[in-house]
């Protein structure tokens, strides 16, 4: 077997300077331009963490733009999170080494609210104060950074260092969001099915339900990625706590079987934006909250319109398609618009899509109007400025970035759930420690101890070995050939970052589950309305995930594997990946969809380093 070549950091710096440099639109280097790992050396000395490297003109954390405010701030509309000290990061360093993994008994996957956003603990967000015409813009700003510390101060005072989550430090993605909730007449509230609750911050229900005395949409999204059974009592879970609630489950990628293994190398397909199960359960929600007020008939023609197209063609496109007109891509959070006190106004229904990072807001609205409009990244904030677009002459979207709000949750598990983007972490190793505690690791990965590493290739592991998390990033590197360019000994950060993009991407999939699951499994695995998620998940039979197989193994490319390293290389730039899936070969052993057990991807082919 040929040993792999080492993608070396010289590429990887050329690389990300020419995507930067594209990215910006300017020419010429810039000599404040290094590559991640000496960004994250450098970085440990500044204030804050930023979701992208080039970071020469970094505003310390909380140093909001007041004067400079020009379109080209570099900084203006990225996460912001609290830089952790170098003690933490070192302790968790040293933990990953040493902390013998254990796994997790199956009632600890379970999380409830509570646990995220403990009431007593004042986790709320921060609101707009009070304006009116009269003020003048720059006393609407300076008003609104004051308001920004005291609700900082009062977070703080209320949850002691090291208690909190990272969450957004930014007011200007703050701004984003008030626009946002002013000018929507229902807002969707987007979290990912594998963990909602992390995602469902109950201040926020509570303000625009009661506050705002708006609707609210719960969109349960990527149901693929989770037993049928699960998203069931995450639905009935979330619904009893909080009745005003519409809930409604989506994916914009349905037909993605339970286990798969990793294809050997990336493929490229078009996604059928119009392929997405869920829009008519969100149009019909809004009939149910308009009742009437608004006509959504072209809306409900549409959607037909696009069930016909997908039937006969495949992958039809929307005839109406161009009916959908980009309204406006603005900047302009800071605009002193009157809040829409009138609902629905003009006759037009305004839905504002909001959520965390990478839970997948830009692909419902992409789904909603059946193409693409907004591009999509794995890449945690990659959405930084909101922007509105007619569905048809009635309903109008609107995309808002992705918003980290505080809460209470390990910072592993954000990790695991791609709050924070992995190409900044400094300690990415806990978090794999995280997941292999909680996900049958060696057997899903094909994973063998280093220990045995000067042993013949026929010894086995005996099951009695120790792992820490490094081992397994160890062990993953050597599986995968990834090696330092210079020693050629296993590039370890690598192997973690690889393995973290593995769990955010639902190919090692971790679900978790809502209180009191365990016991009810029987239940939720026997429930009569199990039959209509395993419809919209559009799991495909054993026979037709076969024959995609063949099609998709047929297109695979030396580039494919080429650009798999680089992503694994960085994904720190805003990567678009719409048209770009991993064409993941089903697995023809069926799984039992409820067991948590099952329901991980078994990422690795018999035949991988073949
Ligand atoms: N399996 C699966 N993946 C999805 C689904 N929806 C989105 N994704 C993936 O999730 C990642 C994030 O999707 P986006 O639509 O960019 O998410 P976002 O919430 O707009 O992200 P930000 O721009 O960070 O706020 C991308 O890699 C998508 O391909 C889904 O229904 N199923």
């Amino acid at each position: 077997m040929p040993r792999k070549k080492p993608f070396s950091n010289k590429q990887k710096k050329k690389q990300l300077q020419v995507k930067r440099e594209r990215k910006r639109g300017e020419t010429g280097s810039h000599p404040n331009s290094r590559n991640a790992s000496v960004e994250r050396a450098a970085g440990r000395d500044r204030h804050s963490d930023t979701s992208d490297s080039e970071t020469t003109d970094l505003r310390k954390i909380n140093q909001q733009p007041i004067t400079r405010i020009t379109k080209h701030d570099p900084n203006r509309f990225r996460l912001h999170f609290e830089k952790e000290s170098k003690e933490d990061v070192e302790k968790r360093r040293k933990m990953a080494r040493e902390k013998v993994l254990e796994a997790v008994a199956e009632k600890e996957l379970e999380i409830s609210i509570e646990d995220v956003y403990p009431e007593e603990n004042g986790l709320s967000f921060p609101r707009r104060p009070p304006w009116h015409y009269r003020m003048q813009r720059e006393e609407l700003l300076k008003k609104e950074e004051r308001s920004f510390r005291e609700f900082l101060d009062s977070l703080h005072a209320k949850n002691p260092p090291g208690t909190l989550s990272h969450f957004e430090h930014n007011l200007e993605t703050w701004r984003q969001l008030w626009r946002v909730l002013e000018m929507s007449d229902v807002v969707l509230l987007i979290v990912d099915i594998r963990h909602p609750v992390l995602q469902f911050p109950p201040s926020l229900y509570k303000y625009v339900t009661a506050d705002l005395q708006k609707q609210m949409i719960l969109v349960l999204n990527k149901v693929d990625l989770c037993p049928a059974p699960l998203v069931l009592a995450w639905k009935h879970y979330l619904t009893t706590l909080y009745p005003s609630l519409h809930c409604v489950c989506f994916t914009s990628h349905p037909g993605q079987p339970y286990s798969t293994i990793l294809q050997k190398k990336r493929m490229r397909r078009k996604v059928g934006w119009n392929k997405a199960g869920g829009p008519i359960h969100i149009m019909r929600a809004c009939q149910e909250i308009t009742a009437g007020r608004v006509d959504l008939s072209s809306w409900e023609k549409k959607i037909q319109r696009d069930a016909i197209a997908v039937g006969s063609e495949g992958d039809g496109t929307d005839d109406g398609a161009e009916s959908v007109v980009m309204e406006h891509q603005s900047d302009s959070a800071l605009e002193m618009n009157s809040p829409t006190q009138e609902l629905y106004k003009d006759g037009v229904l305004t839905l504002g899509c909001i959520g965390f990072p990478n839970v997948g807001k830009s692909s419902v609205l992409n789904s909603l109007v059946g193409r693409k409009v907004v591009s999509v990244s794995r890449t945690p904030g990659h959405t930084k400025y909101f922007q509105t677009y007619y569905l048809t002459p009635t309903v109008k979207l609107c995309d808002c970035p992705g918003l980290v709000f505080p809460s209470r949750v390990d910072k592993q598990l954000q990790v695991l759930a791609g709050i924070y983007p992995v190409s900044q972490l400094r300690e990415p190793y806990t978090s794999v420690g995280y997941l292999c505690e909680r996900t049958p690791f060696v057997s899903l990965l094909n994973l063998r101890h280093p220990s045995l590493s000067d042993q013949p290739p026929d010894v086995h592991n005996t099951g009695a070995e120790a792992w820490t998390a490094w081992d397994v990033c160890e062990a993953w590197a050597e599986r995968r050939g990834y090696k330092t360019a210079k020693a050629a000994r296993n590039d370890v950060y690598r192997a973690a970052n690889s393995l973290l993009r593995l769990a955010m991407d639902g190919r090692v999939c971790l679900c978790l589950r809502p209180p009191g699951y365990t016991e009810q499994t029987d239940q939720w695995e026997s429930h009569p309305d199990l039959a209509e998620i395993i419809a919209l998940q559009g799991r495909k039979d054993e026979e037709e995930s076969g024959e995609r197989d063949e099609e998709e193994e047929g297109e695979s490319s030396s580039e494919g594997e080429e650009e798999e390293r680089d992503r694994d290389a960085d994904d720190d730039d805003d990567d678009d990946d719409d048209d770009e899936e991993d064409g993941a070969k089903t697995e023809k052993k069926d799984t039992q969809a409820s067991s948590i057990t099952v329901n991980m991807f078994s990422v690795l082919g018999e035949n991988e380093c073949e």
